[in-house]
């Protein structure tokens, strides 16, 4: 039995002018174009106009656009590698977008907000599946530790906001995810749009290795974009209450496995090699689910499907992609 059922009723979207915080990112593109079979109105903002790290720029914005919910879906986001080497980037500028967005929220009566937040807050060695309770339980996983702090101090504000102040502010924890509109950048991006840029080149090029970082043993969990948009959207209307709901599949494979299914996509047939002088990161991070299914949300794209149409917006937009170059 879970301890969370769908609100009744839910919140009521029709009439209501919502803005999604990062809209040009992956997961808030996809929640705009979610959000547009929706009876309400999606309102944006550029980052030349509004930068989130300066409170006086997210005020002014809040008492202009007068939201009655948000999905803050705006964060300094990135793989591994950028975690580790920008450590002061990904907990500065997060905390200060979360906390300035919520304040501001707060302040000028804002219905419902939407933080969010990832799996890695999770610690290093919580017990599999992780269930929502595993939160502060044990040490982070060092490579993505600056990000996890931010992280976690937004379901904090989202809790405390609620406490004090009586707000609506609920906060989700998606697993990895991947899909149209990913950072296809080699030093940024997270692993399936790196594996997928290089196995593509490689492919392209006639060249008969490619090399993925670690030693292939780590276990993920991986969700498709337009999925998890799905469920950020089930969230807004039926959910309410201080506990961060946890959004993935409830399935992981081994980055080896992960590897050889991308090559399989994109028609890689050389040698996979591993260089074990990169970071592995987490072992495992695999999300306890019950609380989403116990609010009837599941997920619809299989991992292979998900590559499948990724690859495809890749290769039509190589040219607006992120790619570093
Ligand atoms: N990708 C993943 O695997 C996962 C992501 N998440 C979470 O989902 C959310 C979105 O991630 P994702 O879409 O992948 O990331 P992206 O990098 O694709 O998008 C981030 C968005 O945030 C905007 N942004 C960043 N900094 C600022 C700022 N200072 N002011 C205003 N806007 C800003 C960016 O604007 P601009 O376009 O101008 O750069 C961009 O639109 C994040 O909170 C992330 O933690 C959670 C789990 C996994
Ligand atoms: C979503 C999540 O994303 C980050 O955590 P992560 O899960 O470790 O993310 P990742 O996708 O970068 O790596 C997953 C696994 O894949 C391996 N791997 C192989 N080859 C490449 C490769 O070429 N690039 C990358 N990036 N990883 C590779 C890599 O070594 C690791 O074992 C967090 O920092 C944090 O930001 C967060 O919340």
């Amino acid at each position: 039995m879970s301890d969370v059922a769908p609100l009744d009723p839910p919140y009521d979207l029709t009439g209501k002018r919502l803005w999604v915080a990062g809209h040009r990112g992956m997961v808030g593109a996809a929640v705009a174009r979610r959000l547009a079979s929706e009876p309400c109105e999606v309102v944006t903002a550029g980052r030349e106009r509004l930068d989130l790290r300066r409170q006086r720029e997210a005020e002014d914005w809040m008492a202009e656009a007068r939201p009655h919910a948000i999905v803050l879906a705006a964060a300094t986001v990135g793989g591994i590698l950028a975690n580790q080497s920008r450590p002061a980037d990904f907990l500065h500028d997060n905390l200060a977008i979360e906390a300035n967005v919520i304040e501001a929220a707060a302040r000028v009566g804002v219905e419902k907000l939407l933080l969010l937040g990832s799996s890695c807050i999770y610690p290093r060695e919580a017990a599999q599946p992780i269930r929502e309770e595993a939160l502060l339980t044990g040490p982070l996983e060092p490579t993505n530790e600056w990000y996890a702090i931010a992280k976690i101090a937004g379901i904090k504000l989202c809790q405390a906001y609620r406490r004090q102040h009586g707000r609506d502010f609920i906060s989700a924890m998606p697993t990895n995810l991947y899909g149209p509109g990913d950072n296809f950048d080699p030093r940024e991006s997270h692993v399936v749009p790196a594996l997928m840029r290089r196995m593509l080149e490689a492919a392209e090029q006639g060249e008969s290795r490619v090399t993925v970082w670690g030693t292939g043993r780590p276990r993920r969990e991986f969700l498709y974009v337009e999925d998890c948009a799905d469920a950020l959207v089930h969230m807004l209307k039926y959910y309410s209450g201080e506990m961060h709901l946890n959004v993935g599949t409830g399935e992981d494979l081994t980055i080896a496995e992960l590897a050889r299914l991308i090559a399989k996509v994109v028609g890689f047939e050389g040698e996979i090699a591993f260089d074990t002088s990169m970071p592995d990161g987490t072992p495992r991070k695999l999300l306890d689910v019950s609380r989403q299914t116990a609010l009837g949300w599941r997920p619809r794209t299989t991992l292979e499907d998900g590559l499948r149409a990724t690859r495809d917006w890749f290769l039509r937009n190589r040219d607006r992609a992120r790619t570093g170059a």
